[in-house]
């Protein structure tokens, strides 16, 4: 999994810098991110809807990875971010993003976060159920504001993941349902009100998908609505925004195609149904996260005590664990683990690397093929740059990482590590 540049002298290196030494600077469990991967990623997205002449936004998806430093990277790529929450938002703010490109997305925004939308001019909100346009309708006339708002539908497209990371089927939290008539009466609900400029529809069908034919029927269904809604409503979408979900490499077993072979798929679909339906060629979005965050992350530990049990199984335990990554416990997710300073060993085992909570599924990856190691060793677990540091809690009271960027050589903290006086500063003592 790793290129030839991530490897030195058997070392695996990060954006120039050897993984040990970061792990020496700035102490660990540490999240480190490779930048020119996040660049490199974008920048590919980009790159076939201006070869393809479609008019387009790639817009990140922020849960996958936010802070104010991702944030300023972004926005040098000059692209969208889209934020779930008042604190992506805020965290936005902070890094002075654009708001005219920021879409905000959820099922239940509240009151207060569409204000808070609305007060520092947010491009779109994607609207996801009645109740929200009725909650949008009176925030923005308690404003006086206007604002683009696209609906989110739910396509009943069954991607090819894992069943809890799905967002696409019929039977879903998110959006308006296709089948039963709900998009349309949303449709003209939106229409209806002067405050609101409807861009387009917007649908995701879910995460970690390595199949094109899933995006090809979602495609084909929002021309299908286009169609459909021009006929009937007199209404034409200007952008058709169909989501992320691309998948990525995590392990050898997994043979994903490149995240943009996805957008291509997207690209000749609508080019092809849309001229069938005589229709014109709408914006494109895409909401790419894991695929630019993931691959670029590197989560590093240090390995502490080992624990043999003969002829079942050795465990190797690091200082970090389902605090810093909770997907294998969540999703059975797998990973591939390397020693940072041998990273193509001549002598291995097969051992399972456990984290330090309490817990007994708190392992990160079953059985890694790894060199025999020592306490104090430094073990990377690679693509870890999605939904890790995002989804990290405080389980045990166990301070989280450091994350660290690191480009062109040099390094720099962008979030520091909590302390432990940080784990007590919202705790308030009894009163006597
Ligand atoms: C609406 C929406 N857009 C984009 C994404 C990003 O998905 P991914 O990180 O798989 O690209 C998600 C998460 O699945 C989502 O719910
Ligand atoms: N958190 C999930 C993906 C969620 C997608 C968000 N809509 C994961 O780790 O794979």
């Amino acid at each position: 999994m790793l290129s030839s540049d991530e490897v030195r002298n058997n070392q695996l290196v990060i954006g120039g810098i050897p993984a040990t030494e970061l792990a020496d600077e700035y102490g660990t469990p540490l999240q480190v991110y490779d930048v020119a991967k996040i660049r490199r990623q974008i920048r590919a997205f980009a790159r076939v809807f201006v070869e393809q002449h479609v008019d387009y936004a790639v817009s990140y998806a922020s849960k996958a990875f936010a802070c104010v430093a991702m944030y300023q990277i972004v926005n040098q790529e000059h692209v969208h971010i889209d934020v779930v929450s008042a604190g992506e938002l805020a965290t936005a703010l902070a890094a002075d993003f654009p708001m005219e490109r920021v879409s905000f997305h959820g099922n239940n925004k509240s009151y207060e976060e569409l204000q808070m939308a609305m007060h520092h001019h947010v491009g779109t909100i994607i609207l996801d159920n009645f109740y929200e346009i009725g909650l949008l309708a009176q925030v923005l006339e308690a404003a006086d504001a206007e604002v683009n708002v696209m609906l989110r539908v739910s396509p009943a497209v069954s991607a090819h993941t894992h069943e809890f990371i799905q967002t696409g089927q019929q039977d879903s939290k998110f959006g308006f349902d296709l089948l039963t008539g709900q998009a349309d009466q949303a449709l003209q609900q939106v229409l209806a009100e002067p405050r609101m400029h409807l861009q387009g529809v917007h649908s995701h069908i879910g995460s970690q998908i390595f199949a094109t034919d899933g995006f090809k029927i979602e495609t084909q269904k929002l021309v299908h609505l286009m169609q459909h809604w021009r006929d009937e409503y007199d209404y034409l979408p200007q952008v058709i925004n169909v989501g992320g979900g691309f998948g990525i490499q995590y392990t050898d077993a997994d043979h994903p195609i490149r995240p943009e072979a996805f957008v291509e798929q997207i690209i000749t679909t609508l080019k092809t149904e849309t001229a069938a339906a005589n229709l014109p060629l709408p914006a494109v979005w895409i909401e790419p996260g894991r695929s630019i965050a993931g691959p670029a992350g590197v989560s590093l530990y240090r390995v502490g005590s080992q624990k043999t049990i003969p002829a079942v199984r050795k465990y190797v335990a690091v200082d970090g664990g389902m605090g810093d990554n909770i997907r294998p416990a969540l999703y059975g997710a797998a990973y591939e683990a390397v020693a940072a300073d041998n990273v193509a060993p001549t002598e291995t085992e097969v051992v399972t690397v456990a984290g330090k909570y309490c817990e007994s599924g708190d392992i990160l990856v079953k059985d890694a093929t790894l060199p025999p190691v020592q306490a104090g060793d430094v073990i990377a677990v690679l693509a870890t740059g999605a939904y890790g540091y995002s989804m990290a809690s405080n389980y045990n009271r166990n301070p989280r990482p450091a994350v660290v960027f690191v480009e062109n050589g040099s390094a720099q903290v962008v979030v520091k590590r909590e302390t432990l006086a940080d784990l007590t500063r919202l705790d308030v003592k009894l009163s006597d």
